[in-house]
């Protein structure tokens, strides 16, 4: 589907969709409970890949209150405020069929690890974009653990094929690729007999991932510990040389249910929307917007650092923002690499350079956000500079202008390019804007509401 966005000013309020991160991990942890609602998940076509894999291990989610029919778990609508799922009894059951992970990272690391745990061969697969994204260190250090894990095509990419049960001890992980395989460790190690321990062999980015998970472990009653190079307990994530995860543990949250939190990446289209676009005078505010360990809140300061008043109400998990005029900052996104397309999309309308650092493991995602980034603002106008770990733009509002963008079959460029299309002169098309589906479903319905010229191809606007 393609968008057309027209320069134009904002106002009023939108409300923070519930949290990806969260919501896929809380899905699997009431997998591996005797059950648990979880409240206010993310219903999105990430979090439904998530869903299907925990009914393919024998559980279901299906929406709270209703009856669930046949063998099939009911399809969960757009509208679910609140999921019951039956658990898969602590150890998953061979899955009838190939598990689809769609486009959804998070899915297909995390259900790795989880299949492994059954006693047969699961296959996982996913859309041409996961299919070429890194599995290999994972499917190494589960094969360490006694597991046979494979790609089909000997390249470290899905197709997965992973043949159980998976025993416990210790293995050895680079923490440079992606966050997610210590996340899918330490969730299934934590039910195996023995546990796991886990040692980095390089630096942890994306560590706040990770905290996420320690933090959704801890509500589910799973312990998980940060260990320094010497063994001994740290407080989070940042800076751990491993993770130690006990063996023999049982997922069950306090009370049967989980409530989700507001997503930060999300919201950092909103506040960046606000910060470029706020009707002079006026504010553009972010309901659902209550601190937890996301990293990615880190947008907040960002916004202020560029010079856009910000007032986050932390208690009531409200942000206010208005529009200023932006300039330009160095920013490493090493911890927060989902603000990269975000944060280029605000350099873009900002004045001077926006330096983005640490930025390498940002080209492993649903596409080489890097260049994804450095390419389609170059469309608009913008002058970039990429090297491999950095991402330089070089900002200046006057020379946005309206033009074809592609989003690359990517939910973050689309949303990061109707940023930058709010301060573009005319009108942007942004191509594949359908893409928002994978974490932000009703982004441009929230984008409408708060004024955004917006013309969708095939929606009576
Ligand atoms: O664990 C998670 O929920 C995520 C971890 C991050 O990935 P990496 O750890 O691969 O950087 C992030 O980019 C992704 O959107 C979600
Ligand atoms: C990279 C992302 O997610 P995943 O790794 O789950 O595909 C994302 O949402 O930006």
């Amino acid at each position: 589907m393609d968008v057309h966005v027209t320069r134009s000013h904002l106002r009023g309020t939108a409300r923070a969709p519930p949290s990806k991160s969260y919501t896929h991990r809380a899905l699997l942890a009431a997998g591996y409970s005797g059950g648990a609602t979880v409240e206010s998940p993310l219903v999105s076509a990430d979090t439904r890949a998530t869903a299907r894999a925990v009914a393919a291990f024998g559980g279901s989610a299906a929406p709270a209150g209703s009856e669930r029919g046949g063998d099939r778990p009911a399809e969960i609508p757009d509208d679910a405020d609140a999921l019951a799922v039956e658990g898969f009894g602590g150890r998953p059951g061979v899955p009838d069929d190939v598990i689809d992970c769609a486009n959804s990272g998070t899915t297909m690391r995390l259900v790795t690890a989880a299949a492994a745990l059954a006693d047969g061969t699961s296959v996982l697969t996913g859309d041409g974009s996961l299919r070429s994204r890194p599995q290999g260190p994972l499917l190494d250090a589960l094969g360490e653990l006694g597991v046979r894990a494979e790609s089909t095509r000997g390249n470290g990419q899905a197709p997965l094929v992973v043949s159980g049960p998976l025993s416990g001890g210790e293995v050895a992980i680079p923490g440079d690729v992606s966050s997610q395989y210590v996340t899918a460790l330490l969730m299934a190690g934590a039910v195996i007999d023995e546990g796991v321990e886990v040692e980095l062999t390089t630096d942890l980015k994306s560590a706040p991932y990770v905290d996420i998970t320690l933090e959704l472990l801890a509500d589910f009653g799973v312990e998980a510990t940060p260990v320094d190079a010497a063994g001994d307990p740290l407080d989070g994530a940042a800076g751990a040389a491993g993770f130690s995860v006990p063996g023999g543990q049982t997922y069950a949250p306090s009370g049967g249910t989980y409530a989700v939190p507001g997503d930060f990446s999300s919201i950092s289209y909103l506040l960046g929307a606000g910060a470029v676009a706020a009707e002079p005078g006026e504010t553009v505010r972010i309901e659902g917007a209550r601190p937890s360990a996301q990293g990615d809140a880190a947008i907040v300061e960002v916004v202020e650092e560029m010079g856009a008043p910000v007032d986050w109400d932390r208690e009531a998990g409200e942000i206010a923002v208005e529009r200023a005029d932006l300039s330009g900052v160095t920013v490493d996104v090493g911890d927060t690499p989902d603000l990269l397309p975000t944060i280029a999309a605000l350099g873009a309308v900002a004045d001077g350079d926006t330096r983005i650092e640490n930025c390498e493991h940002v080209r492993y995602k649903e596409t080489d956000r890097v260049s994804a980034m450095a390419e389609e603002l170059g469309t608009l106008g913008a002058e970039t500079t990429e090297e491999s770990d950095v991402l330089t733009v070089h900002g200046s509002e006057s020379d946005l202008a309206g033009a074809t963008v592609d989003g690359r079959g990517d939910h973050r460029i689309v949303m990061a390019l109707a940023v930058a299309a709010l301060a573009a002169e005319g009108t942007t098309t942004i191509r594949g804007a359908e893409h928002v589906d994978v974490s932000f479903p009703g982004f441009f319905d929230a984008m409408a509401d708060l004024g955004m010229d917006v013309e969708r191809e095939g929606v009576i606007e």
